[in-house]
């Protein structure tokens, strides 16, 4: 199906491109496609007959496939494409150079349709050295207030005293080996304190008496203890271990939070919430270390950890427990809700119109859940800047909530400083509206895919400085939580670009070990993780790691994966067979082991339809390595940022990079393209999501 017919299907059918392409990527076409082959003839559906094996009572994923459906065969030569003139259509460009460009496990497909990749998230953990805390601060602080015109005194106001408090704790696991902060999943195996909840307590009762499910949580005698997950999927599909039953119960108290699955974007209400406060509370720290002269003192931490758990329990949706959230104090709450309301004031009170600063050029470059992005022109020196106009205020949502979310997404979107994120500007009022204004990109990754004129090398190009975007954020405690393809953009000169924080999420706080897990379902389907879906927290690294993973899939291959990753869709399941393990509560509860050598997630070398492979084989050989660990069911094996990094396929990637200050008021900054690759131009037309709306 080319571009244009997806997209009039699209308008048809009134739906997202997002959306068709998430329902499209996983109709009937796809394992049919992945199976054809010339030397052995498969003329069922694998996805369907693995789904099959995996409801059926085998004592294990791997043993329940019968030995004729496993294909072992170099599977791209003897690819038989027979769908005539379409399917010639629409391997016109790089796709049609696959056997002599790029490595030769790559199969073709035989289908256009591309998914349109809906991605997300946000944040980072933070080892950052004092100094550049403190510069952190004193910028953030500033500009801030530079930003809403407010005295720079104000700034004061925006940060919070914590309180000291008692709480009861729970050990909490952390998703990888190490206790170097500044490498990979930092608290690995640290003590985390937090406060209990409701929900965790109910779990905790329920893994005790299923000690075999257990995951993941180290206590001081380095056993694992429990951690809280639901398991709906599993149960009806996959699992035949009779201690399931155990998990019946569990999946039925702790389903509250699963909302939304059916649709392709989840709901951010939590993490909107997020925002604010945990980012008042990271610059508090800094604060008052910066303010009281002195080095890391444990006390304090201690006090402000319990503070920022305070503050991360007013994120959470109702379902959570509400046990450490009402210590929050009642003063802090309406102090909060006394600073939003000035800086909101402050906006609404601003003479610095955005129709007197800005000319609307009468192009939309994106919608979403967010607001609507539009093309400006700056009137003092005509320069073009994206304006995001936030959505209006929902009917049930208070004043209060929706201008948190707002000025949180601001917030944290104004303080990154990175060639690899999309500088924010400035925050505007007028007429009961809020708009950002953001540098201007001139293409969406997404519309680049959809050209179909990609390159290999470009796209490891905008592969490796996606991964340089998220590390970026990762070192300083964010974490996205909402990458896919839609959320990057990228520049005529090919230097690709983060947007989108209204997801984001700290994970981590400078001076402290401690991993504040995220929890709720955001983002979009197909880029989601699975423990997202399980687990009632999770590591938020993980969960960008794993998103990385589909956009690079989605790059090479135009297309998804799977619908969402749950074992009730067929590709999943499909993806998740194979690995010798007797359920998917397993597969997704495995710890990572000690020894990274001994890495196993079933791979094998040459099967093309289930387990790892069902992926890897449409992905170029040198890069299986690493995509193996970064498409890991399991959070606590998947690989991290710094790892992905070190990975001697990617470090070989010649990578664009800006050299020199980036962003659009400074001097323009040099790009220096490392390898001899081009990057590829798209008519203006067709080059944002918003303008291929428009276009049908
Ligand atoms: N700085 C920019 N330059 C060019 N295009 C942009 C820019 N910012 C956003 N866009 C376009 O607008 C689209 C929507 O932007 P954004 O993701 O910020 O909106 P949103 O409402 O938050 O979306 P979502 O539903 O994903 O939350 C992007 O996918 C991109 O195509």
């Amino acid at each position: 199906m080319s571009l244009s017919r997806l997209l009039r299907y699209n308008q048809r059918n009134n739906k997202t491109t997002a959306s068709l392409t998430a329902e499209h990527a996983f109709s009937d076409e796809w394992a049919p496609s992945a199976l054809l082959n010339d030397s052995v003839n498969i003329d069922i559906n694998m996805a369907a007959k693995t789904g099959e094996a995996l409801n059926g009572s085998y004592n294990s994923v791997s043993s329940s496939l019968p030995e004729q459906n496993m294909l072992r065969t170099g599977c791209t030569k003897s690819f038989q494409d027979d769908e005539g003139v379409e399917l010639q259509k629409l391997t016109t460009c790089w796709m049609a150079k696959i056997d002599t460009e790029m490595p030769e496990n790559i199969s073709k497909i035989d289908s256009n349709i591309i998914s349109s990749p809906v991605v997300s998230q946000v944040e980072a953990r933070f080892i950052v050295p004092r100094d550049k805390l403190r510069k952190n601060y004193v910028d953030f602080a500033t500009s801030f207030a530079n930003s809403l015109s407010l005295p720079k005194s104000y700034s004061k106001f925006f940060f919070f005293a914590s309180k000291k408090s008692k709480s009861i704790t729970k050990k909490h696991q952390s998703s990888d080996v190490g206790d170097c902060p500044d490498d990979d999943h930092f608290s690995a195996r640290n003590d985390h304190d937090l406060p209990i909840t409701t929900t965790t307590m109910v779990c905790d009762e329920i893994a005790s008496t299923s000690p075999q499910h257990e995951y993941g949580v180290y206590g001081q005698d380095g056993v694992c203890t429990t951690h809280v997950y639901s398991l709906e999927d599993s149960i009806s599909s996959l699992s035949t271990n009779p201690l399931d039953d155990t998990y019946s119960e569990a999946v039925h108290i702790n389903t509250r939070h699963i909302e939304n699955t059916e649709s392709t974007t989840h709901s951010r209400k939590s993490s909107y919430t997020t925002s604010l406060s945990n980012i008042k509370r990271l610059f508090k720290i800094s604060s008052f270390n910066n303010h009281n002269n002195k080095l890391y003192d444990p006390a304090s931490t201690i006090a402000d950890d319990y503070a920022i758990a305070s503050s991360l329990n007013e994120t959470t949706s109702s379902y959570v427990s509400t046990a450490s959230f009402s210590v929050m104090s009642e003063n802090e709450d309406s102090d909060r809700d006394h600073v939003i309301q000035a800086l909101y004031s402050n906006i609404e009170a601003s003479t610095d119109l955005v129709s007197k600063k800005y000319k609307d050029l009468n192009v939309v470059l994106g919608e979403g859940s967010g607001g609507k992005v539009k093309l400006v022109q700056r009137v003092l020196d005509n320069k073009v800047y994206a304006l995001k106009e936030y959505r209006s205020k929902k009917k049930k949502e208070s004043e209060r909530n929706y201008i948190k979310k707002v000025i949180s997404e601001y917030c944290i979107a104004s303080t990154l400083k990175n060639p690899n994120i999309c500088e924010t500007l400035e925050i505007l009022y007028e007429d009961g509206k809020i708009f950002q204004i953001l540098e201007y990109c001139e293409y969406d990754l997404f519309a680049l895919v959809m050209s179909e004129k990609m390159q290999y090398d470009e796209i490891c190009c905008l592969f490796k400085q996606l991964i340089n975007g998220v590390k970026y954020l990762h070192d300083i405690g964010l974490s996205h939580r909402d990458l896919k393809l839609d959320n990057c953009v990228v520049t005529r000169k090919g230097i690709l670009k983060l947007i989108d924080f209204g997801a984001s999420s700290v994970f981590h706080y400078p001076f402290s070990s401690r991993l504040i897990e995220a929890n709720g379902i955001v983002g979009s389907d197909p880029y989601l993780s699975p423990e997202v879906f399980y687990f009632e927290e999770y590591d938020p690294r993980a969960l960008d790691i794993w998103s990385i993973g589909i956009i690079f899939f989605c790059m090479i291959t135009r297309r998804f994966p799977w619908k969402y990753p749950k074992v009730k869709d067929d590709q999943f399941k499909a993806f998740c067979s194979g690995r010798g393990v007797p359920s998917f509560n397993e597969l997704v509860t495995r710890p990572a082991a000690d020894d990274e050598n001994q890495y196993d997630d079933g791979y094998e070398e040459g099967v093309i339809d289930m387990g790892p492979n069902f992926l890897l084989h449409r992905l170029p050989e040198e890069s299986h390595t690493i995509m193996r660990r970064v498409l890991e069911i399991s959070p606590f094996k998947r690989t991290t940022v710094n790892k992905i990094l070190q990975d001697d396929w990617v470090k070989g990637i010649e990578m664009c990079q800006v050299v020199g200050l980036a962003g659009p008021d400074e001097a323009s900054p040099e790009i220096i393209n490392n390898g001899d690759h081009i990057h590829t131009s798209i008519d203006q037309r067709y080059a944002h999501i918003g303008s291929l709306h428009q276009q049908t």
